[in-house]
């Protein structure tokens, strides 16, 4: 499905590159909650800021819609520097999302979904395309939830809500602050997986923050790990992350079980195989698709009686991995880059 606005005039870009540069944020008290971060998004790309309590994770993703101003650097959308627009203006140009949603308690779910467009004057009936256009695609029938109110709504129901409402005037970048991290975890897991399809579709430049390193390695095509006073410890996919820790405090951060993390993260590719021996059992053996997990595939191995497991592309053999290939694939800590297999889309700049 189109997420643009149909009949919209503005030719505008559907996701922003977001360049930070330097910024930093120091409160009134004196507080340094940030020093000089720079960081780059890819347009289309979803990127989660990560690290313990009180880095300064929430006060870089507002820095970003100026909900707080920076004391220092510049912030450039496409290469605009937005620290001198109106930011109610650049705030219709940015979605976002928070946890406890924040949805209107006396307006229904449509008129919710509806608030920027509203704002922006949208005629009515170009408004009440886009709510139903936009209820479907987080999953919700218009005809049985856009008459009800929020109280009338599950907690992952209402959160489904605000992510459609960030969608609404089809902003160029989704900012969420621990979107998913009120419901519990089975529900957190679905939408989740339903986020990651969504985003397949609008392509949004999406900063997140989180707690969850799972929800992180899930979600993100590129991690950013913070220490305190927002110091990037390091940049890069789950996997590398997980499998190559830039620094002390990363490999302190993602725990003695990175290493099965890591697996989850990594796709079994030609390159990871071994040739298939002519043995007689291979007909025999456990099979994964080429691109599945190293995890799904030790999950098969350890699950038969087998020492090894056969890959397949379209049921073809293309190679097997064993017991202790699969491990290394776990424990490496080489630089190579493995793409994320949770990466679903290109970032619309790379293409
Ligand atoms: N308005 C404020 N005035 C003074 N200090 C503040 C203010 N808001 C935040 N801080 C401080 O700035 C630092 C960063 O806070 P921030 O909320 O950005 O961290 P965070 O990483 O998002 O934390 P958490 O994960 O606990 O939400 C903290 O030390 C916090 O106490």
């Amino acid at each position: 499905m189109d997420a643009t606005p149909r009949g919209s005039a503005d030719d505008e870009a559907r996701a922003a590159s977001i360049s930070l540069d330097s910024i930093g944020k120091r409160y009134p008290d004196g507080t340094e909650a940030v020093r000089e971060l720079t960081l780059e998004v890819a347009a289309g790309e979803l990127v989660v800021l990560i690290g313990p309590s009180g880095c300064g994770k929430s006060t870089v993703l507002r820095m970003v819609n100026r909900l707080i101003e920076p004391t220092a650097g510049r912030i450039l959308l496409d290469g605009a520097d937005v620290t001198r627009v109106d930011p109610v203006r650049l705030r219709r140009r940015i979605g976002y999302v928070i946890q406890n949603v924040g949805l209107f308690p006396h307006q229904t779910i449509s008129a919710n979904v509806a608030t920027v467009p509203q704002l922006l004057g949208w005629p009515r009936d170009r408004r009440r395309q886009r709510v139903t256009e936009l209820l479907e695609l987080v999953g919700l029938d218009p005809a049985q939830f856009g008459a009800r109110y929020p109280h009338e709504l599950s907690g992952g129901q209402r959160q489904r809500v605000g992510v459609a409402r960030a969608l609404a005037a089809d902003p160029v970048v989704l900012l969420m602050d621990e979107p998913f991290s009120a419901v519990d975890p089975i529900v957190r897991t679905r939408l989740q997986e339903e986020f990651l399809r969504l985003q397949a579709e609008v392509r949004k430049t999406i900063v997140l923050v989180t707690h969850d390193l799972d929800e992180a390695v899930r979600l993100g095509d590129r991690i950013a790990v913070l220490s305190e006073g927002g110091r990037l410890e390091q940049y890069d996919t789950p996997a590398a992350v997980l499998g190559a820790p830039a620094t002390p405090f990363v490999r302190e951060f993602v725990g003695a079980d990175r290493g099965i993390r890591r697996l989850a993260v990594t796709p079994v590719t030609r390159e990871t195989v071994e040739p298939v021996s002519a043995t007689p059992t291979a007909a025999d053996l456990p099979t994964v698709p080429l691109g599945a997990s190293a995890y799904d595939a030790l999950g098969v191995l350890l699950t038969s009686t087998a020492d090894r497991v056969m890959v397949t592309d379209q049921e073809q053999p293309v190679g097997v991995l064993t017991r202790s290939r699969l491990l290394a694939l776990g424990h490496s800590d080489d630089q190579s880059r493995p793409p994320t297999p949770n990466r679903v889309f290109t970032p619309a700049d790379s293409r």
